[in-house]
Parts: structure tokens; sequence; C-alpha cells
């Protein structure tokens, strides 16, 4: 995919400024809304079922992380997910730590059957996991795929229809048809906690301003990646020094600078 793609949809981001709705975790929620902000969009976190369904009207995707779950927090996502629906914004599903617990995968495959999602994001063990093909998760940490990792992707997105973003050292998105291979990032970004939750909430700004969500899923990951990438350049000391480097390398971020970097190539 040619480097004017990516480029184009973080302009859109930037100049449209989608308020992105998320039901997340406590654990990673601030980093959330500010790399949403980063982003150029802007976050609204709400999970109090009784005003999720007037909160998304308001937005222009929605965003649904499991990293701590609850019962009511499912009620929300479900209320949420279906006013999302009926109005046709985009709900991106992190199915962290699936296939950890039996509560934590049942309530992904229960979003999946109950609502319309367009991209499910999550890293190789998630994926696997939903795939049914074999994922390997400890905690919130993915342990790798049985097969192939592309393959794995391509069932997961054929078992739930809908695109399906698998994070790793190379990112994979695909859909029914295509699918994109998205080199940008680096290491450091393995060593920080949050990392697979902000890809979430930047698929989700992305698809506030896209069509098709395999591109605008595979345009966000580019993005984030080459903020990493940058990160690591500024020469941080350690992992806090690089999370602050990478916020603010995604805020500075041109759309020069990402149509020059982004590597997606298409298989
Ligand atoms: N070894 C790596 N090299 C480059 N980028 C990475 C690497 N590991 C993770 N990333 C990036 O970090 C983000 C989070 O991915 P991942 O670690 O798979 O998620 P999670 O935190 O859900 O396990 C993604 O944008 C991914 O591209
Ligand atoms: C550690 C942890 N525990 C529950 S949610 C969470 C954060 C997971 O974040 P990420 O999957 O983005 O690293
Ligand atoms: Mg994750």
């Amino acid at each position: 995919m040619d480097g004017t793609v990516p480029a184009g949809l973080l302009a859109s981001v930037r100049e449209r400024r989608p308020l992105v709705h998320h039901i997340t975790n406590s654990v990673t929620i601030n980093d959330c809304a500010n790399i949403t902000i980063c982003t150029g969009a802007a976050p609204v976190m709400a999970e109090a079922p009784e005003e999720v369904a007037e909160m998304v009207a308001a937005a222009g995707a929605l965003v649904l992380n499991i990293g701590t779950l609850s019962a009511v927090q499912v009620e929300a996502m479900l209320i949420a997910g279906r006013r999302a629906n009926e109005l046709g914004i985009p709900v991106v599903v992190d199915p962290v730590g699936a296939g950890a617990t039996t509560f934590r995968t049942g309530t992904v495959q229960r979003l999946l059957e109950a609502l319309d999602v367009a991209v499910l994001k999550g890293n190789a063990g998630e994926i696997g996991v939903l795939a049914g093909t074999g994922g390997s998760v400890r905690g919130v940490d993915s342990g790798g795929v049985a097969g192939d990792p592309v393959e794995t992707a391509r069932e997961c997105a054929r078992v739930t229809g809908t695109v399906v973003a698998m994070t790793g050292e190379v990112d994979i998105v695909v859909d029914g048809k295509r699918a994109y291979l998205v080199r940008n990032g680096d290491p450091a970004m393995d060593r920080l906690s949050g990392t697979g939750c902000m890809a979430a909430s930047m698929v989700g700004a992305f698809a506030a301003v896209a069509d098709d969500y395999a591109v605008s899923s595979a345009a966000a990951l580019a993005a984030f990646g080459r903020a990493g990438e940058r990160a690591a350049m500024a020469g941080a000391r350690g992992p806090y020094s690089f999370r602050t480097a990478l916020f603010d390398e995604l805020a500075g971020l041109e759309p020069r600078d990402l149509a020059e970097h982004a590597r997606i190539e298409e298989l």
C-alpha cells in the first residue's frame, strides 16, 4: 500500500477530530485517552449502562476492550454496540486476554455474535484462540500461535466475519480477501503494558474517518509503529522515557513522514 494512503487518513483524523467512545480497562484507560488525543481524535470513556447508548450516538467509533471485564461492563458493551450498529458507527473489539479465562473467551464470542464488529484487534495468542486454530495466552500476554500467523488471521476473519488486525513484530491485517503486513514498529513497544490497547484506540480513530476498515487498520498500525520508530531514534533511557517519547512522536508525526516511511505490504 502506498504511504500516501495512511498519510491521508492521518490527516483526515486530525481534520475531523472524531470522538472515539471507549468502554475499556482500568489499567490503560488513561493511555488510551492520551494516545487518542495524540493521534488527533477525541476520546471519551463512558461505561455506565445508563448512558452508553446516548454517548455512542455522538461518536465516530466505539472501542470495546475487555481487559478488566465485569458483568456490568458486558451489559454496557452490548447496549453501546447495538446502538453503534443502528447508527453505522464502526465497532472495534480488543479481546485482551481471550483464552486466559472462560469468561473472557465467552464474552468476546458473545460480542461477536450479538454485534456487527468492524475490526477485531488482538495479539497473536488472542487471535489464535478466537480462530480456533490454537493460540497461547498467559494473563494478557501472547505466547504465539500454533501455525502460520497469516493463515491464523485469515481463519479468524473467516469464522468471525470481521476485519482482523493481529499485532506483533509484524502486524497482520486481513479481511475475507486481502492481507496486509505492517512492518513499522520497535521492540520497545513490547516492553510496556498498554501498547496493544493504544493500538486499538488508534484503529478506532482511523476507522471513524474511513469506509474500508482493513485499509484504515493497517494505516493506524503503521502510524503507531512509525511513532515507535521515531521514539526509539530519539534515544530513550528505558521503557518509561520511551513511553513519553512514543506519545510525543505520535502527536508530532507529520503525514509526509508517514507517507515516506509507512511499510505496508499487500500479500
Ligand atoms: N517486536 C516488535 N517490533 C515492533 N513492533 C512491535 C513489536 N512488538 C509489538 N509491537 C507493536 O506494539 C503494539 C502492540 O502489539 P502487541 O505487543 O502484539 O500487543 P499486546 O500488548 O496486546 O500484546 C503493536 O502496534 C505492534 O505493532
Ligand atoms: C496488564 C493488564 N491486565 C488487564 S488489562 C491489562 C493491560 C493490557 O494492555 P496491553 O494488552 O495493551 O499490553
Ligand atoms: Mg492486548
